[in-house]
């Protein structure tokens, strides 16, 4: 395929109530899409990049500047231009990987449109519908926690997700398995927020069974991570630290982790992700699919992602009135803790044009 055209459009998606983690705090979900032609397909994907360098590097503006200024005009110079392709065109550059797993998506996305193949068919999806977990963000106080953790357990998550950081960790683990009682899948989420010197202290999350401590330490710690696995009883699972199948065959081998978190916009996208849950498949290791807030074109891929059979936890793969009052694309709307993998072309969504307008702040065509 030849691209015939690349825009960009930024997006600002106002979310439903406020979204903390140990690294900040959400508020408006400011994404950036892209949309490429060629002569005979479009196709579609967000890139998960926040307005600032909190989660990883990468940044919306920082995600836009590479591809305007380096990675389109590279892809736009290959005449015959495939999603296995993108990564090899983009090898020589370092690094924004998200804004790289954003070009490949779109690709891919064209690519699958113009074959009638579905994300999910090419993936390798196991099955047509995905359970859901669902991420509470730190709150103000435990009976507020407690009831939004009621609430979504009412709508029908089967896994529970708590962002923690220290001063918030063990009372809300406490308050949350005391009011709804052990049965209910738990994990919580530091985002980096610890040190290995915190091991006793996380060791007090043991007695509560959960299903899993999501990157306690540093992305870059991954001897820390197999320091802290050997000192606490939970499973370890990483997230920012696995950037590749390469250092997820390297975290697994040093025991860092038990689980991992593939969450394809870190790696580079879809192609990358299903080389980590592959190589986790080989060691054992259970999957589960991360999330980055997206909006209908980034669930849909991720949801597609999450019903490959390695993904044996229930991913960050929300329905829209999670984080939005209005999506992008028609909703994905839980429906016994589950959202059904789209069957479509493509993503087999795309963005409603009326609503995009609305809710697109700028737009661009890149140049050729
Ligand atoms: O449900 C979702 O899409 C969000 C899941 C979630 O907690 N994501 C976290 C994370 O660290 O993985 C996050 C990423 C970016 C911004 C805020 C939070």
């Amino acid at each position: 395929m030849k691209l015939t055209s690349v825009e960009l459009r930024r997006v600002a998606m106002p979310l439903v109530a406020p979204f903390r983690t140990s690294f900040g705090t959400q508020t408006v979900r400011e994404l950036l899409l892209v949309r490429v032609t060629t002569p005979d397909s479009e196709g579609w994907s967000e890139c998960a990049t926040l307005v600032d360098p909190r989660y990883s590097a990468e940044y919306v503006d920082g995600a836009a500047d590479v591809m305007r200024r380096f990675f389109v005009p590279a892809l736009a110079a290959v005449p015959d231009l495939d999603a296995h392709a993108v990564g090899r065109v983009l090898s020589p550059f370092k690094g924004h990987w998200m804004a790289k797993a954003a070009l490949e998506t779109a690709v891919l996305d064209a690519e699958l449109r113009a074959a009638g193949q579905s994300f999910g068919r090419f993936l390798g999806a196991a099955r047509d519908r995905v359970p859901c977990g669902v991420s509470v963000g730190i709150m103000d106080s435990i009976p507020q926690l407690l009831d939004t953790v009621g609430g979504y357990l009412d709508a029908g998550y089967v896994r529970i997700k708590l962002k923690i950081e220290p001063g918030w960790d063990v009372e809300p683990v406490r308050a949350v398995r005391e009011r709804f009682g052990d049965e209910i899948a738990l994990q919580v989420d530091a985002n980096t927020a610890y040190a290995v010197s915190d091991a006793r202290h996380l060791a007090r999350l043991d007695p509560f069974d959960l299903l899993l401590i999501e990157q306690p330490l540093d992305e870059d710690d991954v001897l820390g991570h197999a320091e802290l696995a050997r000192l606490v009883r939970t499973p370890i699972c990483l997230d920012e630290s696995i950037t590749s199948a390469r250092t997820a065959a390297a975290a697994i081998r040093l025991g860092a982790c038990a689980v991992v978190n593939v969450k394809p916009a870190r790696v580079g996208g879809y192609l990358e992700a299903r080389r980590i849950h592959d190589v986790c498949v080989a060691h054992g290791v259970p999957v589960w699919c991360g999330g980055m807030l997206e909006s209908g074109i980034g669930r849909a891929a991720n949801v597609a992602l999450a019903a490959l059979p390695g993904f044996t936890l229930p991913g960050d793969t929300s329905a829209s009135d999670r984080y939005y009052a209005t999506d992008l694309t028609a909703p994905f709307v839980l429906d016994d803790g589950h959202l059904p993998v789209p069957t479509g072309p493509g993503l087999g969504v795309e963005p409603v044009p009326e609503l995009l307008d609305a809710m697109t702040t700028a737009r661009e065509s890149l140049p050729l």
